[in-house]
């Protein structure tokens, strides 16, 4: 028997870095994370400390900053120039993963158009992407975190198996929450990515709003094809959505009646709802999910 090394990949980890566009007194900012990780001919590091191929996880986060010197513009394109660098300059290095979390800010209300260079920081709400290369082989894997949405009517739940531990009632009338993280496999590299990001969020939303929905599920489903149906260039989109249960408070204790208006919100257990919607034509997606954490 022998012991081998098997994948590996190392990097720098969240590399924390704001940009401001200033050009004109309009400032512009981007507020990322960036992770960066080398794939390739590194067995002499892991099994004898020859660091001949190991370019540094320090130098990975300078070339970061450094990058950001001419601009970001959208976390893909940032990404995959990061990936054509280190791919194109290091022979041994064959591929890698990109990952940047971007962090949303809006500008502080004056007016219609708010302040030139204030900014508040809009929601917990994260747009993010991860770029795989493999040799000639490039994926991108970008997606939403933490969009949470609520429907105050419209969500029925009834029509489910009753067993001797079913004690749950049946509603033809609930509050629908949830926290929405979704992740889309996109087909190009080539593609305004800011535009059909802000798109795919808004067809979400609006399909959020309008499904009178059943169960958490048939919506999810909803909001994945109708990004599909809009949207040629994604593959399959994946969903991670908890059911953020809204129970009706008793008030009969009190002489009160409660209709459908005072809720407590239950922090834990949740539901939780995932499911991939794809293209049954979709080119094969490798291993784009491989390292894509949290989806089934
Ligand atoms: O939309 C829902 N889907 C479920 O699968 C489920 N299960 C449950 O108890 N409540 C709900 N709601």
């Amino acid at each position: 028997m022998t012991i081998v090394l098997g994948a590996n990949q190392y990097g720098k980890a969240e590399c924390r870095l704001v940009r401001i566009d200033r050009e004109t007194p309009r400032h512009r900012i981007t507020d990322v994370s960036v992770t960066s990780q080398l794939r390739g001919d590194l067995d002499a590091v892991h099994i004898e400390g020859d660091n001949a191929h190991v370019v540094a996880t320090d130098t990975q986060k300078n070339t970061v900053y450094a990058f950001a010197r001419d601009g970001i513009g959208a976390i893909e394109n940032f990404a995959l120039r990061l990936g054509a660098h280190f791919t194109g300059n290091f022979d041994w290095i064959t591929g890698g993963r990109w990952e940047i979390e971007q962090y949303q800010w809006s500008r502080i209300a004056n007016g219609e158009d708010g302040y030139d260079h204030s900014f508040v920081k809009a929601s917990d709400e994260k747009r993010n992407t991860i770029v795989t290369v493999d040799g000639d082989d490039i994926s991108i894997v970008s997606g939403i975190s933490d969009l949470v949405v609520l429907n105050s009517t419209a969500s029925e739940f009834w029509g489910y198996p009753k067993d001797r531990y079913t004690t749950l009632k049946e509603t033809t009338d609930r509050i629908l929450a949830t926290s929405v993280s979704a992740r889309w496999r996109y087909l190009t590299t080539e593609l305004d990515f800011d535009k059909t990001f802000d798109d795919v969020r808004s067809i979400m939303l609006d399909a959020f709003v309008s499904t009178h929905s059943l169960a958490l599920q048939q919506s999810l489903f909803q909001m994945g094809k109708q990004v599909l149906e809009a949207h040629p260039e994604i593959g399959e989109i994946k969903f991670s959505m908890p059911n953020i249960h809204h129970f009706l408070v008793d008030l009969e204790p009190f002489g009160l009646d409660n209709p459908g208006e005072v809720f407590y919100v239950a922090d834990r257990p949740y539901g939780l709802i995932e499911a991939t919607v794809e293209r049954d034509d979709a080119p094969d997606a490798g291993r784009a999910w491989d390292t894509v954490p949290g989806f089934c």
